[in-house]
């Protein structure tokens, strides 16, 4: 079967940039030998080695930023406190509780991830501002405790003399030795965060920080994409932490204090929160800039701060964002990929229900948008849902896709209730949609958006990258966008951004496709062609249920009408049944369709 081909006659380096990033291994492994073989030039001790040092533990603490709120959109507040807990789990370990350095040092990481793991379930109730305040208030409690239980921390006196570790036959007690190790850990830190964005949890994290019902709707659990990025946040945090507490030997609760959280923000932001390569230049560049800005004596603050400032504000995405950017060549990607499985499908439908819902009611407090409605969906035929405006059929294609509970009613997906499932459960037994207005992935590239639809759980393609990237492209390449693919899917046109949306759904070989008003803000251009494709699909036998208001593109595609007015549904048959009833002239046509009626 096509789905298992390789995907070999498509360009192999384009492949592997977009599905797997283990290409920087050899990368990374050049980079540590050659920072080993310079440490041994650094100094031993002294001003120099202690600013390097600094800017190598921060910026792998920053590292955890890029993950949380650069890849996942979700504001920590609290990642100097993720690092305290790692700086004190080293601290005292290593000096009240005697355990070996890397023991002290795992057990500081694990408690700063179980915190963050704790935020990111915190998630699951609160989003956005309300989110953020919890990290502050998380970040204060921490605070709060290393300064006030001097029975365990030493209260405000701090964790004095925190040894450095050795290892067998290494002493890393000596400064270069033990910057060596930060650096190590740092290159490895940051080729995992640069390597997370193009893996499958990466892309995920990434569609929910762009649009969480979108995400939600292409099979990504948002709640526990969010959870597993606060941890990996927290343990990255951590670790920068530990390792800090080893390079300074002395730690106390204010370096790590709320004050410190926003630096480490200001860090990410300032070089370019989406790339971990972006936090690394921002913390080098927010370690050094007070250092060079001291002859300027007492206005140097005032210096430092309108520098940042002016920066954030002219280069939003921060300084390697903006160099990314002006970087960025949407090459076209060369070679032939197998065809969609659905396109092997035969175009003809059976009685079997592919969707079967019946009594469906939804009230909004006194409104009733939806009321009773029974609709069943035939294997291999195309749907329509028609109505007036504000009749319901939003609602019901929300209901459907599980982002709106039902008030009453049963929903069954090739026989199985799925009443009760979250959305991405839903997709994940093939269940796809599309948006009335649009939801596309913005900070990604057209190919990295379908690639999701691709990755639905439940796909038989979807742990396989290589086969993930074919599959997206023969998406787009399905409905004409495959020279587009490595564009920024929000420079493209609206119509072409639906199409994506389409491709998307497509790629995720979909039992039965929703698509919610396609045709709308579409011109007369775009309509038509709209009409082709979805001719093209209904002729590969692909179940689709449909609600529009152009009754021309409904008339081309339709084996089957529901309308539906006041949330009631007033008529179901074939469209000339339908089309020249009474009651749906009355209630929505206006008139009787010619067409109908000839
Ligand atoms: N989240 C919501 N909260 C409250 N009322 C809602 C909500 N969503 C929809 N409604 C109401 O439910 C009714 C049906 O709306 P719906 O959007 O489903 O209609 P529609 O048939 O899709 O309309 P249109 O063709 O204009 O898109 C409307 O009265 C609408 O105001």
């Amino acid at each position: 079967m096509s789905t298992t081909a390789p995907a070999s006659s498509v360009s192999s380096a384009i492949v592997a940039s977009a599905a797997n990033g283990w290409r920087g291994l050899p990368v990374l492994a050049l980079a540590i030998v050659a920072v080993l073989a310079a440490s041994t030039l650094a100094p031993t001790s002294g001003y120099i080695l202690n600013i390097v040092m600094q800017a190598a533990t921060y910026a792998i603490g920053v590292a955890g930023l890029v993950v949380v709120l650069g890849y996942c959109g979700q504001i920590s507040l609290a990642q100097a406190a993720f690092f305290g807990l790692g700086a004190y789990g080293v601290g005292l370990g290593t000096t009240d509780f005697h355990l070996p350095f890397f023991v002290s040092l795992l057990l500081g990481v694990a408690v700063a991830t179980g915190f963050g793991i704790a935020l990111g379930l915190a998630s699951l109730r609160l989003g956005g501002h309300y989110l953020a305040m919890v990290t502050i208030s998380f970040q204060q409690i921490v605070t709060l405790v290393l300064t006030n239980w001097i029975g365990l921390t030493h209260g405000p006196d701090g964790v004095k003399s925190i040894p450095r570790p050795s290892l067998p036959g290494l002493e890393l007690d000596r400064g270069d030795r033990y910057l060596a190790l930060c650096l190590v850990a740092l290159m490895a830190v940051t080729w995992y965060a640069w390597r997370l964005k193009t893996t499958r949890l990466g892309r995920a994290m990434q569609a929910v920080r762009d649009n969480e019902i979108a995400a939600s709707t292409c099979g990504i659990d948002v709640f526990r994409t969010k959870v597993l990025a606060f941890a990996i946040s927290a343990l990255l945090g951590g670790l920068g932490g530990g390792l800090f507490a080893g390079a300074f030997s002395y730690i106390s609760p204010d370096q790590f204090a709320f004050g410190e959280s926003i630096v480490l923000l200001t860090m990410a932001l300032l070089g370019g929160v989406q790339s971990p390569f972006g936090a690394l230049l921002g913390t080098t560049l927010l370690v050094l800039l007070p250092e060079w800005l001291r002859f300027l004596r007492n206005i140097y603050l005032a210096v430092y701060g309108a520098a940042v400032i002016l920066i954030m504000v002219f280069l939003p995405d921060g300084l390697w964002g903006f160099v990314a950017n002006r970087l960025r060549r949407a090459t076209p990607i060369e070679g032939t990929v197998p065809p969609l499985p659905l396109l092997s499908q035969t175009g003809t439908a059976s009685s079997e229900a592919a969707l079967a819902i019946t009594g469906l009611a939804k009230h909004f407090g006194g409104l009733k948008a939806l009321d009773g409605v029974d609709l069943s969906v035939r294997r291999g035929a195309v749907h329509a849902l028609i109505g007036p405006n504000g009749s319901g059929k939003t609602t019901f294609i929300n209901v459907a896709t599980g982002l709106y509970r039902p008030t009453a009613g049963t929903i069954r997906l090739a026989g199985q209730d799925l009443t009760t499932a979250p959305a991405h459960e839903r997709t994940r037994r093939g269940l796809a949609r599309t948006f009335q207005n649009i939801r596309v992935f913005r900070g990604m590239t057209v190919l990295e958006n379908v690639m999701i639809g691709a990755e639905r759980p439940g796909n038989d393609i979807a742990e396989q990258p290589a086969l993930v990237v074919s599959r997206a492209l023969a998406a787009l390449d399905f409905v004409g966008l495959r020279a587009d693919a490595n564009r920024l899917v929000g420079t493209l046109s609206y119509g072409h951004q639906r199409y994506v949306e389409i491709a998307r759904a497509l790629a995720g070989n979909p039992h039965i496709l929703l698509l919610d008003e396609p045709a709308a803000g579409l011109n007369m251009t775009e309509k038509h062609e709209l009409g082709l494709l979805l001719r093209r699909l209904k002729g590969h036998g692909l179940t689709i249920l449909i609600v529009d208001h152009d009754m021309n593109l409904v008339e081309q595609v339709a084996d089957h009408i529901t309308v539906l007015n006041f949330g009631r549904r007033i008529a179901d048959g074939t469209p000339r049944e339908v089309l020249t009833d009474p009651d749906v002239i009355a209630a929505y046509l206006g008139e009787p369709r010619e067409h109908a009626l000839a």
